[in-house]
């Protein structure tokens, strides 16, 4: 097979990771501003989550940054009373309160650290739970269509991935902090035993420190530009390790097939990590070269002024450790600072994500007056198109729904039943024309407002990972009526589900867990069901609610939508390839590539003898054709 076995194989950049890319790609400097902004970001999360954790862990870096600089600076006296000129007790005498100062700052230092280890320990997962919760929020909150838009689910991919990240920069900002002052202190008594010493010390650094960013900034480009094929690499890994795949992967023998395109991918993969992992170590040694280079310099310009008589020896010792010490400093907060960095670059994928999931919000502007209920809902004119497609999923369809009705919307495979069933409840929202409930607008009222009083039965139901009876309960948690859920359980068929279950509706029903038990197909939809009767809605929508239901179950389905309908003022909309189900329907309407074709009774439509007529007469033939 000469072909990729998902498809096209030159899949392009989603636009978010484009405009990333050129984030990353930017100036040095440009770079350089992002880390204080990063570093804001988390302190500001931090501030929200905790803000008595944050300012706790201020005050111990800062102190912790002081007394390693008051060290230094006591290491440093220490070595110029020890040098100095005189004979060796007194030299040592003068010495000792440096040296005390020396041990204290030590036994200082290891208590802060252990205070700052303890402040880190709990904030950080706060931060880390503080930056979820953002975009857990955001994400719950944006319109269906979000979903349907696969630029879109790769980044919320991403940024779960980016949370790690996240904990690792919030887990630096507060060594940065502390790292700062340190090559500050270094710098100052560099600075102090000669100036011209303070910028030297630097320039060993500023190599390294230039390579590491450009590192990062090479990995983050290839990262970015590795979207699609990491997302490929989930879809093949997940068809090799997921339960739901397992039978048919095995059924049609594709095991090899999908090992090797999963190796494939990892391949190409692999190789990008290789050919990143030797440029950045390219860079690195080019980086530690220039600041050997650097560093030699400096012990250049120390021997230049000890030469030329600018410092007196007794200080060169001071010098050195000064030199040493900054040098190490200067790479502990190079190195995080990159850190820090690298989490900014998954911040703001983490931020754009947010952003993008909070623009994806419907916003609404609520009509006023009474609340909006679906009698009548209107369509006039409704197309709509699913992102990124080519045609009109449902094209310049008019229809009127009234309180009482049951409709029933046929046609065959992709006709745009169910995404004409999601326009009418108001989880799609049209491109064109307009959805309206009791005259107003489906764009004007709240989505919690029109799905509360929308029962949906789907095609596909969710299988809610949770007990059998919360998997019915769910359809409306605030109802407590232990009569509506014996009722519903009846008439959709599934009491005898729950009875067939060994700790009964006490179940849970997902392999996930412990004790956790699955249903069959026909059985989930019995819940799925039950699950849309007990909520009680207005609007009933039943897409397919019978496909994987035997025949006595679907009878009975069937009699419960037709009952509610007709005894509670419902609207009711079936979308079914069963048409014998439907005969007595208010109204069938037919649809075909995405347009409404016909529309009537069961007798009337009979009668025009157009595609619905044809249907059934296919379907009853089926039933009809003489036994052999
Ligand atoms: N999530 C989606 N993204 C892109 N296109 C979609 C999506 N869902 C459906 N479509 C396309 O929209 C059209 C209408 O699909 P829809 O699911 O509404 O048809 P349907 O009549 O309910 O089909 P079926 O009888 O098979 O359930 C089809 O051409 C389908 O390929």
């Amino acid at each position: 097979m000469g072909e990729p076995l998902i498809g096209a194989e030159d899949v392009e950049a989603p636009a978010w990771a484009l405009g990333m890319q050129a984030t990353a790609e930017a100036g040095l400097f440009a770079v350089l501003r992002q880390v204080p902004r990063t570093a804001a970001t988390l302190v500001r999360w931090a501030w929200r989550a905790a803000p008595r954790w944050t300012a706790a862990t201020a005050v111990i870096q800062v102190v912790s940054g002081v007394v390693t600089a008051s060290g230094l600076l006591a290491t440093a006296s220490v070595f110029s009373e020890l040098l100095s000129e005189g004979p060796t007790p007194e030299r040592l005498v003068a010495a000792l309160p440096s040296l005390a100062l020396v041990a204290g700052a030590l036994v200082l230092r290891g208590g802060l650290d252990a205070l700052s280890g303890a402040s880190s320990a709990v904030l950080v997962p706060l931060v880390e739970q503080h930056a979820q919760g953002e975009l857990y929020g955001a994400l719950v909150r944006a319109d269906l269509v979000a979903f349907e838009d696969p630029d879109f689910t790769a980044l919320i991919e991403q940024a779960d991935h980016a949370l790690p990240r996240i904990r690792q920069g919030a887990l630096m900002v507060g060594d940065l902090v502390a790292g700062t002052i340190s090559v500050l202190a270094a710098t100052v008594t560099a600075g102090i035993v000669h100036p011209l010493l303070a910028p030297v010390v630097l320039l060993a650094a500023l190599p390294q420190a230039w390579a590491s960013l450009r590192g990062i900034r090479l990995m983050f480009a290839s990262h970015l530009a590795m979207t699609s094929r990491m997302r490929r690499l989930g879809v093949t890994g997940s068809l090799i390790s997921e339960r739901s795949a397992a039978a048919e992967v095995r059924a049609f023998t594709t095991q090899d097939v999908l090992l090797a395109e999963h190796e494939r991918i990892a391949a190409d993969l692999a190789a990008e990590g290789v050919r990143v992992a030797h440029r950045r170590n390219v860079l690195t040694t080019f980086g530690r070269a220039l600041s050997g280079v650097g560093a030699a310099l400096g012990y250049l310009v120390l021997g230049l002024l000890l030469y030329l008589g600018g410092l007196p020896l007794a200080l060169a010792g001071t010098a050195v450790i000064a030199m040493r010490t900054a040098a190490t400093a200067v790479v502990s907060t190079v190195t995080e600072a990159n850190l820090l960095f690298e989490a900014g670059l998954f911040i703001d994928l983490y931020r754009e994500c947010v952003v993008q999931a909070r623009r994806r919000r419907r916003t609404v502007v609520p009509a006023t007056g009474a609340t909006p209920v679906p009698d009548p809902i209107e369509l006039r004119g409704v197309s709509f198109r699913y992102p990124d497609q080519e045609h009109d999923a449902v094209h310049d369809v008019d229809l009127v729904l009234r309180r009482g009705e049951t409709i029933a919307l046929v046609g065959e495979n992709g006709s745009g039943k169910s995404t004409l069933a999601k326009l009418v409840v108001g989880l799609f929202l049209p491109d064109a024309g307009e959805v309206r409930w009791s005259g107003v607008p489906t764009t004007a009222i709240d989505p919690r407002v029109l799905h509360d009083q929308v029962a949906l039965v789907l095609q596909e139901p969710l299988r809610w990972p949770m007990t059998a009876a919360n998997n019915i309960r769910i359809g409306r948690l605030t109802r407590d009526d232990e009569d509506a859920y014996d009722d519903a359980l009846h008439r959709s068929g599934a009491r005898d589900v729950l009875l067939g279950l060994p700790q009964g509706e006490a179940t849970v029903l997902s392999r996930e867990f412990q004790r956790g038990r699955d249903l069959s197909g026909g059985q989930w939809q019995r819940i799925a069901v039950a699950r849309g009767l007990y909520r009680d809605a207005p609007l009933v929508v039943a897409d397919e609610p019978t496909a994987a239901l035997d025949a006595r179950a679907e009878h009975g389905v069937f009699t419960a939508l037709h009952e509610l309908a007709a005894g509670r003022d419902r609207v009711t909309v079936l979308v079914t390839h069963r048409l014998a189900n439907i005969r007595s329907a208010d109204r069938i309407v037919v649809m075909d590539r995405g347009r409404i074709v016909e529309e009537g009774t069961h007798e009337a439509l009979m009668e025009t003898d157009g595609l619905y007529a044809e249907l059934f007469r296919l379907q009853g033939s089926a039933y009809s054709e003489p036994s052999r």
